[in-house]
């Protein structure tokens, strides 16, 4: 992948695809971590004179505009960590987000609208993707990859326009590369991998190939139901993913077959709702009643896992054990976070949601060996898929 000192920058548009997807509780960001990991690329590319064009998405409103996944607050975010204003277009490629870049002089930058307001963006269609993969094309001369945590999505920003024009590689897809390479490469076992979060389906197709990668495997939060239901039992209104239940049935026995060791809960909470208030109690995870949905992972559950984690040399984790957002249910996602900052392994945390954990409850984020924005990314770069944000750089 080139590096962006490698472009003479100055007086020349620069087109950012960063990922600040970062979690919102209406307009308010609940956590930045995201914001703050796209800054230092940013600022390098103004502060040598670079007009910086940022695009970026936030959620999945899929194609259309929808003002609840809005960057305007983005926008305001980044230009207060920057210390600098940073214009917001209203649109994507429109008539504002062209009179933005026009209007950019050297070392400003501008945010663009959630390019999911565009169904180019995600389209599965070559053509109308690279349609609209032109449009933005053509807003700026170089084009800087920078957002890690969407490396692994085909999509018009990430994949097809910087084919289209002089690219480079961000600061931090350079600075997450390096150190995945090294959950990749010569790793120190026993390496134990933990899922859990809630983009089940995206995230269970990993496992295939996690399998024969690793010596333990953990499943919470929203993934651990479709394994509990895939061996029989009642997972009552948890998140669970029917059309996929027998590849899990699949992954127990290849991971039977590999002596992998796979640990799933084995006390849930079981709430009466989705809140912050539900009522809940303690069940065994093999015995979830059919109105409950388990939004956390139980305390026999915790210690179980601590204890597969404490002889582990490698750990990667992605994804929270429970609804961490709701103080009751943010137990188990505690136990593993405080289990990998006692742990003396190489331990990484992928995710936008895990990251902003993390934080939420108060660990140190130096008691982990890095802190990865990207979640699906980086599980689909551990399973060793190539990754079309990643091609594309290196094209
Ligand atoms: N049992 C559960 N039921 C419902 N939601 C859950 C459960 N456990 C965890 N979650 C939710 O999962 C979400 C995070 O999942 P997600 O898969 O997006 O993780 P992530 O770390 O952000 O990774 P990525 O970067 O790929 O998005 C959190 O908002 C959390 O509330
Ligand atoms: O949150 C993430 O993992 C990235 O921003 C990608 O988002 P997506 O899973 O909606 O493509």
């Amino acid at each position: 992948m080139k590096d962006l000192s490698e472009f003479d920058v100055k007086g020349r548009r620069v087109l950012v695809r960063a990922d600040l997807n970062v979690p919102l509780d209406g307009d308010v960001i609940t956590d930045d971590g995201r914001i703050r990991a796209s800054v230092p690329t940013i600022r390098e590319l103004a502060d040598k004179g670079a007009r910086v064009v940022v695009c970026a998405h936030l959620g999945r409103p899929k194609g259309e505009p929808n003002p609840q996944y809005s960057l305007a607050p983005v926008a305001k975010r980044l230009g207060e960590l920057l210390d600098a204003e940073v214009v917001f277009a209203i649109d994507v490629v429109g008539e504002s987000a062209q009179s933005a870049v026009k209007a950019l002089q050297d070392g400003q930058v501008a945010l663009l609208e959630n390019l999911r307001f565009e169904p180019g963006e995600e389209s599965k269609d070559d053509a109308l993707r690279a349609a609209f993969a032109e449009k933005l094309a053509v807003l700026a001369e170089v084009y800087v990859g920078d957002g890690f945590g969407a490396v692994h999505r085909k999509h018009a920003s990430v994949y097809d326009v910087p084919l289209l024009l002089p690219h480079a590689a961000g600061r931090l897809v350079v600075a997450e590369v390096e150190v995945l390479k090294k959950l990749t490469d010569d790793l120190a076992r026993p390496y134990a991998v933990v899922l859990g979060g809630a983009k089940v389906s995206d995230k269970l197709g990993v496992i295939g190939n996690l399998l024969t990668k690793v010596d333990r495997l953990l499943i919470g939060g929203g993934m651990a139901y479709t394994f509990l239901a895939a061996q029989g039992y009642e997972v009552g209104q948890s998140l669970l993913q029917k059309d996929q239940l027998d590849q899990v049935r699949g992954f127990l026995n290849e991971a039977a077959k590999r002596g992998v060791e796979l640990v799933l809960p084995v006390d849930v909470l079981a709430a009466t709702e989705f809140a912050e208030d539900a009522e809940y109690e303690v069940v065994d995870a093999t015995a979830i009643p059919a109105d409950r949905q388990g939004l956390d992972i139980g305390p026999r559950s915790r210690e179980l896992f601590a204890s597969k984690l404490a002889d582990a040399r490698t750990v990667f984790w992605n994804g929270p054990m429970g609804v961490f957002e709701f103080e009751a249910f943010s137990g188990g996602t505690r136990a593993v976070a405080e289990a990998l900052v006692q742990s003396e392994a190489f331990t990484v945390v992928g995710g936008g949601d895990s990251a902003a954990a993390v934080r939420k409850l108060g660990l140190p984020e130096d008691g982990f060996s890095h802190i990865s924005t990207g979640g699906g990314a980086s599980l689909e770069y551990l399973e060793g898929k190539t990754l079309p944000g990643l091609v594309a750089l290196e094209a």
